[in-house]
């Protein structure tokens, strides 16, 4: 079974239609990348798995998306649940005003966990998962703010890890970072991909295929090609992913 099942999704934005049919499947621990020209749907697909698009008004999706079998805008569904489930990383690191340590507890403590040992427990383990443990271990309750913006975002990425989910939705996660912290964030997904299905917007496409299993090619709110990372970079079978790839439009 799929871990992420997209199928005849449309999306509108008002009367402005941002995705077209578009039919996915993401098997588990799975790393897909999310590639094309700049306004062509990506973060508007992205942001469906963990219903962020619910917060903008006079927006309408039909079709459905499932994740373990469930569809997630059932009305069953509880959106808070689902996020827990389905973490998000964004473009610009976004540490709360917090401690090191309370930014990465701060998940656990609105989900009503009080014992200390094990939230302790947990941004230890956090922190270790997201690379970043040895370098702030001696200063916790420091501010967040007082870590570099390469260090801040693999403590977002602590953050979203520490409730325990088991989707990762990252959101060029390392185009405001040098290219020694967006090394270490490829390193990292290559790390934690043992444990999580993770879907990667990117605008990098060397990121793509250093990062991904498979690569979706979307323009102008269409899928044209979806397929393993090797094959869309080396011989992809639609003109318009060969015309990107190339440089040729974007
Ligand atoms: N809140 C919104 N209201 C209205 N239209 C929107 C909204 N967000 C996005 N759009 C439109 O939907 C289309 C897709 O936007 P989206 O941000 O998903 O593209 P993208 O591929 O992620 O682009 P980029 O690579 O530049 O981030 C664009 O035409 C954009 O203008």
């Amino acid at each position: 079974m799929s871990k992420i099942e997209a199928q005849h999704v449309d999306f509108h934005y008002g009367s402005f239609h941002a995705l077209k049919d578009i039919n996915m499947s993401i098997k588990e621990h799975e790393v897909v990348a999310f590639i094309g020209p700049s306004g062509c749907g990506k973060s508007t697909f992205l942001r469906l798995f963990n219903r962020m698009n619910d917060l903008i008004p006079d927006t309408r999706l039909d079709g459905q998306i499932t994740i373990d079998g469930q569809n997630i805008y059932d009305r069953s569904v509880n959106v808070d649940e689902l996020r827990k489930n389905v973490g998000m990383v964004f473009q610009r690191p976004n540490p709360f005003p917090k401690s090191i340590y309370e930014n990465v507890a701060y998940g656990l403590r609105v989900n009503g966990i009080k014992d200390e040992a094990f939230i302790a427990e947990m941004v230890e383990e956090s922190l270790r998962g997201a690379a970043l443990w040895d370098e702030v271990k001696d200063k916790l309750k420091k501010s967040a703010y007082a870590l570099s913006g390469g260090q801040q975002q693999r403590l977002c990425i602590a953050r979203a890890m520490a409730v325990s989910p088991s989707v990762l939705l990252m959101d060029e996660p390392a185009s405001a970072l040098d290219p020694i912290s967006t090394a270490k964030v490829e390193e990292l997904i290559h790390e934690i991909k043992k444990d999580y299905t993770i879907i990667i917007v990117t605008h990098n496409m060397q990121q793509a295929t250093r990062v991904s299993d498979k690569t979706a090619f979307f323009y102008l709110g269409q899928l044209i090609e979806y397929d393993n990372t090797n094959k869309i970079f080396t011989n992809p079978s639609k003109e318009e992913t060969q015309n990107y790839i190339t440089g040729r439009f974007g």
